[in-house]
């Protein structure tokens, strides 16, 4: 494992420093390099390359918004015996505690980047002697999707571009979970649940606007912390989406502090039928939780669709 890191990194220097920091998924640990530190996760699992090419094609997208600070992807590469390694910039980490307020904003910045982009260009084509042709580092987004797979967990998301977000939402993310709990489970209740919500979704979108925004994709708190500069975001699996949709997790998991939400919603209000809709991001993840850990994750996942039917 470290030849082979030290072959991709093409460094002499390769000095194993602090501990080794688990996730829920993959592995990590920072090294000395020539090149100065980097941190290294490590994934064994044969999803692991593809999990791994969507966390730097996020990276990428994100870092060129220049709205939140994540860190500087280096290099993906296979290992010799299974799996894959993400290289990437080592940041000094902290949990996230006096910038709440400014990770709040840069959030917002991030969400409504694609939007300004979208202005800017619309006020390009239609001013006389401009160019209008789309010609920034990151180029307005008009539809729903992203241009590789990511992972949020190991599970791949379906990711092809749609320009309908009730379909994009409904059709690649709802129903890809619900495939797969039936393949495993079988379970009939959740499937007829199912069939009678998957008709009343429109209803919750009636009169809005969504505007493709550059997703983090999978914001609970475990992928949120600060360096003594600032904010920082990791572990990404980003699309274009509504952005509504990434305050879900962090709703589910637990409340990140008050000035975050308020901060945040300074700079994008809440939406009439916010709330309910938020019930809809967080049965996403009540699914996505029951693909990956089991059963423990039924009774969340019932318990919100029942939630959305009785409350149309
Ligand atoms: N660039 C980095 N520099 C230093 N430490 C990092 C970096 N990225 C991640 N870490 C540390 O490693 C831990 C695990 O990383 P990460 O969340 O990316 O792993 P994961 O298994 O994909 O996560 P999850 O549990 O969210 O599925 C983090 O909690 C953090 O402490």
């Amino acid at each position: 494992m470290e030849t082979c890191l030290k072959e991709e990194l093409n460094t002499s220097l390769l000095t194993a420093v602090g501990h080794a920091r688990g996730g829920c998924i993959s592995q990590g640990w920072s090294y000395a390099t020539d090149r100065g530190r980097v941190f290294v996760k490590i994934n064994h699992r044969p999803e692991a390359r593809k999990m791994f090419d969507g966390e730097a094609a996020s990276l990428e997208a994100i870092l060129k918004t220049h709205t939140v600070k994540v860190p500087r992807p280096i290099k993906v590469a296979n290992i010799p015996s299974d799996g894959a390694v993400l290289i990437m910039e080592h940041l000094d980490m902290n949990p996230l505690s006096i910038y709440a307020a400014v990770l709040g904003e840069q959030l917002a910045d991030l969400h409504l980047h694609n939007q300004k982009l979208g202005r800017k260009l619309w006020k390009e084509r239609t001013t006389i002697g401009m160019p209008g042709n789309n010609s920034e580092d990151v180029q307005f987004v008009d539809q729903f999707g992203f241009h590789v797979e990511t992972c949020c967990g190991y599970i791949p998301q379906v990711n092809e571009w749609q320009s309908d977000w009730v379909t994009f939402f409904t059709c690649q993310r709802l129903q890809p979970q619900m495939d797969l709990i039936e393949k495993v489970y079988g379970d009939r209740e959740v499937q007829e649940l199912w069939s009678q919500l998957q008709l009343i979704v429109p209803a919750l979108f009636c009169d809005l606007e969504i505007i493709p925004a550059l997703l983090h994709g999978d914001l609970w708190e475990g992928n949120v912390a600060e360096e003594n500069s600032g904010p920082v975001l990791f572990d990404p699996a980003s699309f274009y989406g509504h952005s509504e949709y990434e305050l879900a997790i962090g709703k589910m998991i637990g409340e990140h502090c008050e000035t975050f939400y308020s901060a945040y919603h300074q700079k994008i209000p809440r939406a009439p039928g916010f709330k309910k809709r938020l019930k809809l991001y967080q049965l996403f993840h009540a699914l996505n939780n029951w693909n990956h850990f089991g059963l423990a994750y039924r009774p969340l996942s019932l318990k919100l669709m029942r939630h959305l039917l009785n409350s149309l």
